[in-house]
């Protein structure tokens, strides 16, 4: 019996139409214990090399490996420490160092089983070894499973910022097993919410409607969430799909990143403090703001989506970041490093409402520093 036949009915798959790269997302139950089958149908090789972290191998390293092996895979793994910090020149080295050890070839595969942030090392590894190796993505948070699995971003962190060495390297197939999202943390799951908001916030303003009236469905589980990362996916997939490599229109997909990397590295990556996704809320909240600010959009959006995500849970000011921050100057540096940045000048996604994102060229960074410095009072 072929593995799309034991579907279970809840399933969905989103294409991804990339040409020589399309590959599927598989979204629903029990694809950990599937994935051989769906790896021997998909691809050529038959050997694998799995990278995760210690949180998530504690639950997920061995069910996996017993599905590759099940299917005549053949499969190592490397266990990293959880967290941003992982994303480092040194682990990305050892996973590197790892791959080329057990012998990867171009058809075998990388593996990333875990959050966003083994899926950047992980993906930027095959993405470099054997000048590129299949590579396959195990999203196990919300986050990575509606945002970092899909569309080929990989990367590692640097001393002047977050994610600024590394390569567009797509996979050939993610699965999503939505079962795993019963095991997050609270926080965890919040943080994964915010890029699910994004996508509303972007260009979809029925989309965040929709969250607003069922927001507590989706974080109970049930149809509702599966759902939400189904619409979040193709959302993705669709801007991907447009334009791969951010020359245009995929910078939408950072609406709150600028601001919200550079709150990630004021503290230092520090997940006591703030997490990705509570980077991201924030920043959201103030490019609705700071468009409000420059009279593009209502004060009354920005308001309404700091109700909709502090309803939820997640921070939407800097003062609720705990612990003292740099000052504004330093955060400005941090901006000034941003992938965006075109001549020297600031790119940044601003807004004429909810659901009306854009990519404004040439903001004068005196204005946000200015209302960066007013917000943080
Ligand atoms: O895939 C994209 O394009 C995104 O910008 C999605 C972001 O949500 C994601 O966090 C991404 O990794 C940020 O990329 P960066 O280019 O700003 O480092």
């Amino acid at each position: 019996m072929s593995a799309a036949m034991l579907r279970p009915a809840e399933e969905r798959i989103v294409h991804v139409p990339l040409g020589e790269r399309a590959y599927d997302i598989l979204i629903g139950p029990g694809l950990i214990g599937r994935a051989g089958g769906e790896f021997t149908a998909r691809l050529k090789g038959r050997r694998a090399a799995i990278i995760t972290d210690e949180n998530v191998a504690s639950h997920y390293l061995a069910p996996l490996m017993d599905s590759l092996q099940t299917d005549g895979i053949e499969a190592v793994s490397l266990t990293l420490p959880a967290g941003e910090k992982t994303k480092s020149f040194d682990n990305l080295a050892a996973v590197a160092d790892m791959v080329l050890s057990a012998k990867i070839e171009r058809n075998d595969a990388v593996i990333a089983l875990g959050g966003g942030v083994i899926g950047d090392l992980a993906g930027f590894a095959a993405g470099i070894v054997r000048r590129g190796v299949r590579f396959v993505q195990i999203p196990t948070s919300l986050l990575a499973q509606v945002d970092s699995s899909v569309g080929g971003k990989t990367g590692i962190n640097t001393r002047h910022g977050k994610n600024l060495l590394g390569v567009f390297h797509q996979p050939d197939l993610v699965l999503a097993d939505t079962a795993v999202l019963d095991s997050l943390s609270p926080r965890e799951f919040r943080a994964g919410y915010a890029e699910v908001v994004k996508y509303g916030l972007i260009d979809k303003p029925y989309f965040f409607h929709w969250l607003e009236k069922h927001w507590k469905q989706v974080f109970e589980g049930g149809p509702e969430r599966n759902e939400a990362i189904a619409i979040s996916c193709r959302a993705k997939a669709d801007v991907v799909v447009e334009d791969e490599r951010e020359t245009g229109r995929r910078a939408l997909l950072n609406l709150g990143h600028t601001f919200g990397h550079a709150l990630e590295a004021a503290t230092s990556y520090d997940s006591s403090r703030l997490v990705h996704g509570e980077g991201v809320a924030i920043g959201m909240v103030l490019a609705h703001q700071f468009s409000a600010r420059l009279n593009l959009a209502s004060p009354d959006d920005a308001q309404r989506v700091a109700a909709h995500l502090s309803e939820v849970g997640l921070p939407t000011r800097i003062t609720d970041i705990e612990g003292e921050l740099p000052p504004t100057d330093v955060l400005m540096d941090a901006i000034a490093q941003d992938k965006k940045v075109k001549g020297g000048k600031l790119t940044f996604i601003l807004t004429r409402g909810v659901g009306q994102s854009f990519v404004a060229d040439d903001v004068p960074p005196s204005e946000v520093a200015s209302f960066l410095e007013d917000m943080r009072s």
